[in-house]
This record gives structure tokens, C-alpha cells and sequence, in this order.
């Protein structure tokens, strides 16, 4: 084993591109990267597509299958490639809680679909809604609603359209005599239901209204209630409020006893609180004021360990041979630390979708709680409190192998805020120049990298020449930074990606890696 310790810092969000317009990550003022890239070894590595488990190489990276890929040393099929071949095969319509779900409400009750309406295929797919609908109806369902999450934030901004006139289409097919489906309530995803890590229960609490209760603000049709928010206020669709469908003077689908519920996302972060919501007996996140008895069931299993949800169609990824597993094995001592936002990427999604340690004794995790505000308007986030309590661990001596994670490029970045990101993007500079110094004072080794990009590219891509810029919200296809500081290393030969980093960390703190890792990044 090293007497050096070393640091690894994800910038979340933060990719390469050679392109300067509305490249929030190449136009930010970032002495600190830029004396990294200059003096220091450091290449750039894959962080979408196939390189992190995903269907096609036309899928942008995130943080979920990021920091798995990060965190494990490997390439496991991810939750939405899993979810296609389980429909494709059949196997989804097979599982006991599919069964289970559509016995319970086939005779009397309605199948509730809530998720995320687009094709985004980071939490959700829409081909996956549409192949479900499809079935239930198949097998004799009567009723089907759905609880549409307007995204805008993994797919073009303003695009909820697009999606909520694909579903209706669909279901206008498939509706007669026997059969109905509609859209009976939702809103953006950044204002109810999916919150994560726990950084604002009122959202869910504002979903549960919204969805179950069936409270709120109505309208005739979903396509009204975008529009009408829209020429109000201009909001985008992951910001647009709360929407209740009514038909005959009442909402379209209130949620009730007898009635099945799935929540077709396939991604666990932002799926978890609204899960606990409707399975746990005793809930204290807020008042539930009516708890129907429904059978509940998640895409997915969003996490093992915690039993959520207690129902789901399809198995995740089964994550083995983690690095922080691999290092409490050999008696490395570790940190982990983020603000709320990103919290559970350095923790739950770096340790394979496991909430707990592999070691309480050798193990800290510490979270700097998240501001709950519009993070354009505060886009240095608390990369400055994290970095307080970085600096102090990493002096302490306590730790072998730390790492952390600045939100700023990626959670600024979505708010489609190029001005905003560009101080995101200085502040995480900032800090980093921080971290080096503390690194230096132990003679430790800092790895710098990121999870995807995002601040990399700030404006769609012109459908014309000449055509006004469209904001970006989304993650981009690029790759990202991999820098290795105080280390004297040579870069390897060939083509890496986010699952090479497990080996490079074992080989810098000199201890055994694990078989089944793609090999280091490093000779
Ligand atoms: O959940 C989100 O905020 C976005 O859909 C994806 O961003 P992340 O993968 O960086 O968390
Ligand atoms: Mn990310
Ligand atoms: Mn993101």
C-alpha cells in the first residue's frame, strides 16, 4: 500500500468539446484546469453509450450509470437497456408483481401509470409506457391513467408536446368499448414528485396531491394545461406547476382503493421518495391525508438494501466487485463527500446502487445539505463548503482514498443558463485550486474527472444556419477530462472510459485491483 493518499474529484457535468459556442466549460476563466491540462499527464475518457452500459451509443451518459461505471471498474447493462430486453423477451409480463398488479385492479379498479413522459432514457422511456399500456389492455384491464412528469431536462426543453400528443395517439388507438386511457394529472418533473436524495419532501408531497388526491389546478386536457402555463409565464416543462385533468366536472383519475399503481421510471435517485410515499405503513415525510390500498410496483428495484420499492417488474444491474469493496478489503480508509444534490452519486450510485458502507469502521460519507432555490441564481452551490470539509479530511490523515463530487457544472447546466454555468464552471475551478494545495501539503495524488458532459455545450444545435439559439438543458454525448496530479505516471496506450478509473485508483494507492475491472488508465 501507498503512504500517499489520493483524491478523486467528479466534476459533475463537466465534458470536452472543441466547439466554443455556448461551451460554458471552455469559456469560463479555469487557470486551475488549465494549468492541470498543461503540466499534468491526463487524457480523455468515454462516458456515454456502450462505454457505461447503455443501448446505443447515441445515448448520453448521466450520473447514475456514470458513477456505477466509475465506482465498479466494469460495464453492466444498465436499468434501460435491462428494461428493453425484459419486454422484448416477455419476461416483464411474467414477473408475479406484473401479474399480481393486474389481478388486483383488472375487475373494478384503474392501472395508474406515473413517470416520466419522454424519451430521454435516463429515468424513463415512453416506449416502455406505451409497451405496458399495450399489455394491460391485452390482459383484460379496463382502465389505465397516467401521471405524466413533463421532463425537459434529458430531452429538449421545451418538447412536453411532442410527448403528451405521442401518448394520446396511442391511446386513442387502442381505446373502445372494453378499454380507457388517458392522462388524469401531472407537472414538471423539477416541481412535484421527483425529488431525490431528500433535499425537498414537498415536492413529493405536491405529487401526492396532485397524482393520488387528484388537488390542484385543472384543466380540460394535459395539451391545456402546457399551453395555458406556457403563454402565463414562459415556464419550461421541467419547471411547469402541478396540472388535474377533469372530465364531467371531476379529475380524470384520482388514485383509489383497488387500483394498481407503477411507476415506470427505470432510474432510482428521484424515484425512491414517491415509492416510500405510497409503501411505507408508517410515513412521517409529510401528511398523506388519504392512503389508498393499492398494489404498488417501481420499473425497477431502486435499491435492495432499503426494500424499495417492495414491488417491482424488472431487476437492476447486479453490481459485484465495487472498488470501495475491493479497498476495505485491504484496510483502505475512505471518504465521500457532496452536497445533497449529488450526495447519493458518491455514495448509492459509486457503491453499485447501495445506500449502506461496506465498512462503518473504515468508511465516512458526508453530506453538505443542499440549498433548495433556482441553482442559476446560486450557481456556486456550497462547492465551497464541500471543499472546507475536503480540505480538512484530506489533511487530517484519516483517509487513504477520498472523493467528492461538485454539482455545479451539471446542476447549473440544466437550468440552460449559459451565463450561470459559466460561474458554475469557475467556481468548481476555484475550489479545485484548493484541493490541489491540501494535496500537496500531504504529498497526495488528485485524480480530476467527470460523469458527462453538460456545461460542454449550452445551445441545441442549430436545425438552420442562422436559426436563434435554443438553450440546452440536457447531458451531452461528449467525453470527458481525466487528469492525474503529483503522480509521475504515463498514460496507456488505447481508448478508455469512466470503468477504467477503478483500476487507475487501486494501481495509485498501490494496492490489488480486481479481475474483473477494465485495466488502468495508466502503464
Ligand atoms: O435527474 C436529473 O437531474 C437528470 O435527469 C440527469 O442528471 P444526472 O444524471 O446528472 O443526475
Ligand atoms: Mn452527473
Ligand atoms: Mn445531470
Amino acid at each position: 500500500m501507498s503512504k500517499r493518499p489520493v483524491v478523486l474529484v467528479v466534476m459533475d457535468g463537466v465534458g470536452i468539446s472543441e466547439n466554443k459556442l455556448g461551451n460554458a466549460v471552455l469559456n469560463a476563466y479555469t487557470p486551475t484546469l488549465d494549468e492541470l491540462l498543461s503540466t499534468c499527464p491526463h487524457t480523455a475518457i468515454a462516458a456515454h453509450g456502450l462505454a457505461v452500459g447503455l443501448p446505443s451509443n447515441g445515448d448520453m451518459g448521466n450520473s447514475e450509470v456514470g458513477h456505477n461505471a466509475l465506482g465498479c471498474g466494469q460495464i453492466y447493462s444498465q436499468g434501460a437497456k435491462l428494461v428493453n430486453e425484459s419486454i422484448a423477451s416477455g419476461d416483464i409480463f411474467e414477473s408475479e408483481t406484473w401479474k399480481n398488479l393486474v389481478s388486483y385492479c383488472k375487475e373494478k379498479g384503474t392501472l395508474h401509470f406515473i413517470g416520466l413522459l419522454s424519451d430521454g432514457n435516463v429515468h424513463s422511456h415512453i416506449e416502455h409506457l406505451e409497451a405496458l399500456i399495450k399489455q394491460a389492455k391485452a390482459e383484460g384491464v379496463k382502465e389505465v391513467r397516467i401521471h405524466a412528469l413533463l421532463d425537459g431536462r434529458d430531452v429538449p426543453e421545451t418538447s412536453a408536446l411532442l410527448y403528451v400528443e405521442r401518448i394520446e395517439k396511442f391511446m386513442a388507438e387502442l381505446n373502445d368499448d372494453s378499454f380507457h386511457a388517458c392522462i388524469a394529472s401531472g407537472g414538471g418533473r423539477m416541481k412535484i414528485t421527483m425529488d431525490r436524495y431528500e433535499a425537498n419532501w414537498p415536492m413529493v408531497e405536491a405529487g401526492w396531491h396532485t397524482h393520488v388526491l387528484g388537488e390542484g389546478r385543472t384543466f380540460a386536457s394535459a395539451k391545456e394545461a402546457i399551453e395555458t402555463y406556457r403563454a402565463e409565464s414562459g415556464v419550461v416543462d421541467q419547471d411547469m406547476p402541478a396540472f388535474v385533468i377533469v372530465k364531467d366536472g371531476k379529475p380524470a383519475g384520482t388514485i383509489e382503493d383497488g387500483d394498481s399503481v407503477i411507476l415506470f421510471n427505470f432510474r432510482g435517485d428521484r424515484a425512491q421518495e414517491i415509492c416510500r410515499a405510497f409503501d411505507e405503513e408508517e410515513f412521517t415525510h409529510f401528511d398523506r391525508v388519504r392512503r389508498p390500498k393499492v398494489q404498488f410496483a417501481g420499473m425497477l428495484q431502486y435499491d435492495a438494501d432499503l426494500n424499495i420499492p417492495h414491488q417491482y417488474l424488472a431487476l437492476p444491474p447486479k453490481i459485484k466487485h465495487t472498488l470501495s469493496e475491493a479497498l476495505v478489503k485491504q484496510g483502505i480508509r475512505q471518504y465521500a463527500i457532496s452536497e445533497t444534490q449529488k450526495y447519493g452519486h458518491v455514495t448509492y450510485f459509486w457503491n453499485g446502487n447501495r445506500s449502506g458502507k461496506f465498512d462503518e469502521a473504515l468508511e465516512e460519507y458526508v453530506e453538505i445539505k443542499s440549498d433548495v432555490v433556482p441553482f442559476e441564481q446560486r450557481p456556486w452551490m456550497k462547492s465551497a463548503e464541500i471543499t472546507d470539509a475536503l480540505v480538512e479530511a484530506i489533511k487530517s490523515g484519516k483517509y487513504d482514498f477520498l472523493r467528492t463530487n461538485y454539482p455545479n457544472g451539471d446542476m447549473v447546466g440544466h437550468t440552460g443558463d449559459y451565463e450561470a454555468t459559466i460561474i458554475g464552471v469557475e467556481s468548481v475551478d476555484l475550489n479545485l485550486k484548493r484541493v490541489m494545495k491540501a494535496v500537496d501539503e500531504v504529498n497526495g495524488i488528485l485524480i480530476v474527472t467527470a460523469d458527462h458532459g453538460n456545461a460542454d455545450e449550452m445551445y441545441e444545435k442549430p436545425k438552420k444556419e442562422g436559426a436563434a439559439l435554443k438553450a440546452k438543458t440536457s447531458h451531452t454525448l461528449n467525453k470527458v477530462p481525466f487528469i492525474i496530479y503529483g503522480a509521475d505516471v504515463e498514460i496507456a496506450e488505447g481508448e478508455f472510459g469512466l470503468a477504467n478509473v477503478a483500476a487507475t485508483v487501486a494501481k495509485l494507492l498501490e494496492v490489488d485491483g480486481d479481475e474483473a475491472w477494465l485495466p488502468a488508465i495508466i502503464k
